[in-house]
């Protein structure tokens, strides 16, 4: 398929693009001539059925994975040639849960902060749980948690990562319906705070400032 979706700019805003971007796994092309491009204070929303190629663009937008053809900007600079820039940037929360098992949830967050080199102190690691419905479980391993409580750990991450860029997958995946609505707070406050959001989901979205790409 082809497609394209652009969201408007102004000149101090940060902008993601895609152009002209093809994609083949296996012996299937999934699409070919795909632009996109979207800016500061908005939400792409990626849908499509099982199997069309929701995971791999969003992997080719990370950068984990290349095109066959086409390229991948920030900012128009191409994350290829300076990936270390680009992923500072960023924050990739993909299909598995990005969380170190045998960590508390505190730990993890700690441990993700020092990676990122985020300043994060405990007061904020612990108020970033708290608000995500962990309190009393900041100091349980994450291999003791539910699947819905460790992608809470992971909401808790997005708050401290302090990323512009967010690429999520299925991030409503295993949430109940408390969590889901935190979660679309979450995403209305940073598109409202300048940032960019790129998602998959099979359900709707309901947040302001978002385009549908249909794969
Ligand atoms: N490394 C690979 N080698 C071969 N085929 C692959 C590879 N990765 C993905 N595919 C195939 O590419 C297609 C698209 O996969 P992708 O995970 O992007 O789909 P999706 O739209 O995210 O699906 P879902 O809604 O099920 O998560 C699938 O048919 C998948 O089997």
């Amino acid at each position: 398929m082809t497609a394209n979706i652009s969201t408007t700019s102004s000149k101090n805003d940060l902008v993601l693009e895609g152009r002209g971007l093809r994609c083949v796994r296996g012996e299937r092309q999934l699409f070919t001539d795909l632009n996109i491009r979207i800016t500061s204070g908005n939400c792409l929303h990626v849908r499509g059925e099982n199997g069309v190629g929701k995971t791999s663009l969003l992997r080719l937008l990370t950068g984990l994975s290349k095109p066959e053809s086409g390229e991948v900007f920030w900012c128009d600079h191409s994350i290829a040639i300076d990936p270390a820039t680009y992923h500072r940037e960023l924050l990739f929360l993909g299909h598995r849960d990005a969380l170190k098992e045998d960590l508390t949830a505190l730990e993890n967050l700690q441990m993700y902060a020092a990676l990122d080199d985020v300043a994060l102190s405990q007061e904020q690691a612990l108020a970033a749980l708290w608000r995500f419905g962990l309190r009393g479980r900041e100091n349980l391993s994450v291999n003791c948690l539910s699947a819905g409580q460790k992608r809470r750990v992971l909401m808790a991450r997005m708050l401290t990562r302090q990323a512009k860029l967010w690429i999520l997958d299925e991030p409503f995946n295993a949430l109940d319906i408390e969590a889901v609505h935190e979660l679309r707070n979450l995403i209305i406050e940073h598109i409202a705070s300048g940032g960019l959001v790129v998602l998959t989901s099979h359900q709707e979205v309901h947040i302001p400032n978002v385009q549908v790409l249909e794969l």
